[in-house]
């Protein structure tokens, strides 16, 4: 019975990194899967539609944006070439809808649906694409970062130039390391109270 899976982390935790690896497991034997992943984050090349990992890893995917139908897209693909699974990156981007699309896919084709994302943004709020994707999916799987102190980093501090945390702000705001880092939630909250975020303890 295909499920849907939702792996969740704080960034630079290896999510990227899982699904290519997932991905080639299929794919080396000799199986089809579907890549996709946010138009909007285009660290890889703008709408190139690469899923890039910081490790190196690279591998064409569809570029999806809030007005893609992935189910319709699924369909078309899966009686073109049978599709074994569909892996979609940067999964906080999806919207509702996309969500039960991606429900669909496995309820009513059968074919086993992987996310990877984030949980929560810079202010710690649910992204939407998160928020139903921990409502719906078969399957919740927590992928572990560490902070700089050890303790399990499950917030995303979104810095500035000088390093210091950023509190206010759109909620999507595309950047990698220069813009980010994964943290505890003490370190998170000391961290927007004016702690300086340095190695070790605060
Ligand atoms: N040279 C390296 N060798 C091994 N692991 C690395 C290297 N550089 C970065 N990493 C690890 O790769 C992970 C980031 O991979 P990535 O898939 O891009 O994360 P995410 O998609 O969650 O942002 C981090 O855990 C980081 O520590
Ligand atoms: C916390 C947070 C992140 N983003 C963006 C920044 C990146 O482009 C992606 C996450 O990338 P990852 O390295 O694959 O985890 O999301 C954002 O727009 N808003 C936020 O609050
Ligand atoms: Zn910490």
């Amino acid at each position: 019975m295909a499920k849907l899976y939702f792996y969740y982390a704080s960034m630079n935790a290896g999510k990227s990194t899982i699904l290519l690896q997932s991905s080639f497991n299929y794919r080396e034997r000799g199986m089809h899967t579907m890549l996709f992943t946010a138009a909007i984050d285009d660290r890889a090349g703008k709408g190139l539609g690469t899923i890039a990992s910081r490790i190196g890893l690279t591998a064409d995917a569809a570029a999806f944006d809030a007005g893609t139908d992935l189910y319709r897209i699924v369909v078309a693909e899966h009686a073109a070439q049978t599709v074994h699974c569909v892996l979609v990156d940067e999964a906080q981007f999806l919207t509702k809808a996309q969500v039960w699309q991606l429900a669909r896919v496995c309820d009513e084709l059968g074919i086993p649906v992987l996310t990877y994302g984030l949980r929560t943004d810079f202010q710690a709020n649910l992204f939407e694409g998160s928020q139903w994707l921990l409502a719906l999916a078969d399957v919740l799987t927590e992928i572990k970062a560490v902070c700089m102190c050890g303790r399990k980093a499950i917030m995303n501090l979104r810095i500035d130039a000088q390093g210091l945390a950023v509190a206010a702000g759109a909620q999507t705001e595309i950047g990698g390391n220069d813009r980010y880092v994964a943290l505890c939630r003490r370190h998170f909250t000391a961290a927007l109270m004016g702690a300086k975020v340095q190695q070790g303890r605060v």
